[in-house]
């Protein structure tokens, strides 16, 4: 069984290491965090000989990784050994995370004052001892770049639990500007409680709480007073109060200027980013993972579920055989992954139903599947009338116009869903070449997910901006799921189905999987354009529907494409609409032939 992956916040830790004791409160909270561990000797002799030399190296390193059981780097300093040369070797080789331990590392060998002052990394404190078992964490919030590093560590602690706790001050009813992107991620963590508590006295009522806890994680204060230390004095008094341990963070990003008014919500930008990397570290899989067939087969049975894959195709009598004979081999008649596979076509005009029929599957029309609704044009129609003449509980759709088709476009999307019950809708993504005349370029394919998709939803939907290739045809996701979304009709599709997952189930039920590479007839910039009107129409419905606002029916659904020919320019103007379908279970034909669905 595949285990779930980790979120690794920091790749390198840095710890110095006086003379031959190891500081173990602040080596047991690395290993918590994963990544890799430098330890940086600060003084240059072990057993009374020079570490400089190879050999007393390898011997160090050799020692040091017995005892503390992990792979660690050594880093040697120059002679002189304070915070100076400390701090340029951190600048050159810039860690993600500076770890020191109070008292161990403050006993005359540095100054609280220099190290807050002059670490160019990010910077953890911890006072132990640490946490006997793995118990509670306490997560004191207020905004800001402090703030999001400590949620970043504290996330990094896989098997505590965590509770964000958001202290507002008691005539405050508002969310302050630096907490919103906070407050905007926080819901989503699924391994996290988050509370709002009220006080006047942020320090006494962390201090109480904290008596639940067995570590405290907080940050070091934006704007601290010259008579504190650098930490601010509510740090500064968890620090020396704490009944259990305390870590205290302080991040490389500068605190901005204005921590109240209207600008002080930029403060609080970045928080965004703790969300999206750890849901990229733990959802992202690749298609290598599920190799293994017969794996596959034994989680389908386990779990009693039979599988979809539903073919959309318009004109592809090139590549729709080798499409089909690939899937259809591997994962129907060599294994029984697959209970059925159909082709969904878009009433071509070539031989793509000829030879999927002679290949002995199924195929629809999906102008000819519910007609009482009407027949309209586009990919995203196919895909919604597959819902009804399919009868798996997973489905998944693959183009058909894939040129280097191989089995793990399909099992690589199933993996996740078979894997894991949370996750609902599986993307593939891929290295993307393209077409110039007969040369194939190794990247640049993907034109519309780079020039339209991916920049809206960074600037829409944030949480989605870890998904590589939105656009991507070959995804799936269980029917009871997909049955209670809308779907656009044309190749808005991908982008309505995307974004309606993740408001309707979170970002924690969306994965995606590496397919490798994937190569595909790359269309002329003149139906990209068209394609990347229908995708903004896309958006825009999406975003009406989560701000209430009436927005599509203002806009020009036409557009005007430019022509040259010989030596002269035209317009040529075409109507270019995006349409909604309603979700299948609300259609009662659908209830009739699939009974289990309930609306
Ligand atoms: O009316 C249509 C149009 C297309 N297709 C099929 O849909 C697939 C993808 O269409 P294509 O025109 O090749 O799209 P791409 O240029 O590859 O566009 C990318 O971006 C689109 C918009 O998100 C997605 O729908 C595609 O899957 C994705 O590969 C192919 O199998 C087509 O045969 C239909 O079934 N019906
Ligand atoms: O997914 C996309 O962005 C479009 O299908 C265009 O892809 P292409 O640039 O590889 O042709």
């Amino acid at each position: 069984m595949l285990t779930p992956k980790r979120f690794i916040p920091f790749r390198r830790i840095a710890i110095p290491v006086i003379g031959q004791t190891l500081p173990q409160n602040a080596l047991n909270l690395a290993r918590e965090l994963g990544g890799d561990i430098v330890l940086y000797p600060l003084t240059p002799s072990f057993h009374g000989e020079k570490v400089n030399s190879p050999r007393q190296k390898r011997k160090q390193v050799s020692k040091w990784q017995e005892s503390i059981g992990l792979n660690v780097r050594i880093q040697v300093l120059p002679e002189s050994e304070g915070w100076p040369s400390l701090r340029q070797s951190l600048e050159s080789n810039l860690p993600d995370l500076l770890l020191l331990e109070i008292p161990y590392h403050f006993q005359g060998t540095f100054t609280l004052h220099e190290v807050l002052s002059s670490t160019p990394c990010n910077l953890a404190l911890i006072r132990g001892p640490w946490p006997e078992h793995y118990g509670n964490v306490l997560l004191p919030l207020r905004g800001g770049p402090h703030a999001e590093l400590s949620l970043r560590l504290a996330l990094g602690l896989h098997d505590f639990r965590l509770t964000a706790l958001h202290l507002v001050g008691p005539e405050r009813s508002q969310i302050e500007g630096p907490f919103r992107g906070l407050a905007r991620i926080l819901p989503s963590f699924r391994d996290l409680t988050y509370k709002t508590a009220a006080s006047d006295q942020p320090a006494q009522t962390i201090l109480e709480e904290s008596r639940q806890a067995d570590l405290l994680i907080i940050g070091a204060a934006a704007r601290p007073t010259p008579e504190t230390s650098g930490l601010g004095s509510t740090a500064e008094n968890l620090l020396n109060q704490a009944a259990c341990s305390v870590v205290v963070v302080k991040s490389a990003q500068p605190v901005p200027e204005l921590w109240s008014g209207p600008e002080s919500e930029r403060i609080g930008y970045k928080a965004i980013s703790v969300l999206v990397d750890k849901w990229f570290a733990e959802n992202t899989f690749h298609a290598d993972e599920f190799a293994d067939l017969h794996e596959l087969v034994t989680l389908k049975e386990k779990q009693n579920v039979t599988i979809s894959l539903a073919l959309p195709a318009l004109n592809e009598e090139e590549t729709v055989g080798q499409v089909i004979s690939c899937v259809k081999s591997a994962l129907m008649e060599q294994v029984p992954l697959l209970d059925e596979i159909v082709l969904m076509d878009s009433n071509s005009t070539d031989r793509t139903r000829e030879i999927a029929a002679e290949l002995g599957i199924p195929v629809f029309i999906h102008q000819e599947v519910l007609p009482q609704y009407g027949a309209r044009r586009g990919k995203g129609e196919a895909l919604w009338k597959s819902l009804y003449v399919t009868k798996g509980d997973i489905i998944v759709w693959i183009d058909t116009d894939i040129v280097n088709i191989h089995p793990r476009f399909v099992y690589g999307i199933l993996g996740p869903l078979l894997h894991f019950p949370q996750i609902q809708f599986v993307k593939g993504f891929y290295r993307r070449p393209i077409r110039e005349g007969e040369k194939i370029q190794a990247t640049g394919g993907g034109r519309v997910t780079e020039l339209t998709a991916r920049p809206l939803i960074n600037m829409f939907y944030p949480e989605l901006s870890g998904v590589i290739q939105p656009l991507s045809g070959e995804y799936g996701g269980r029917r009871r799921a997909l049955e209670r979304l809308p779907f656009f009709s044309g190749y808005g599709v991908e982008t309505g189905l995307l974004i309606d997952v993740f408001e309707h189930y979170g970002l924690s039920s969306i994965a995606q999987v590496d397919l490798q590479e994937r190569i595909h007839h790359n269309q002329p910039l003149e139906a990209l354009s068209r394609m990347s009107f229908l995708i903004l129409q896309a958006f825009i419905r999406k975003l009406e529907q989560r701000y209430h606002l009436p927005i599509l029916e203002e806009v020009n659904k036409s557009m005007k494409f430019i022509r040259y020919e010989e030596g002269r320019y035209s317009l040529l103007v075409q109507e270019v609409v995006e349409q909604e379908r309603p979700p299948m279970i609300e259609i009662p034909e659908y209830l009739e032939k699939h009974p289990h669905a309930r609306p």
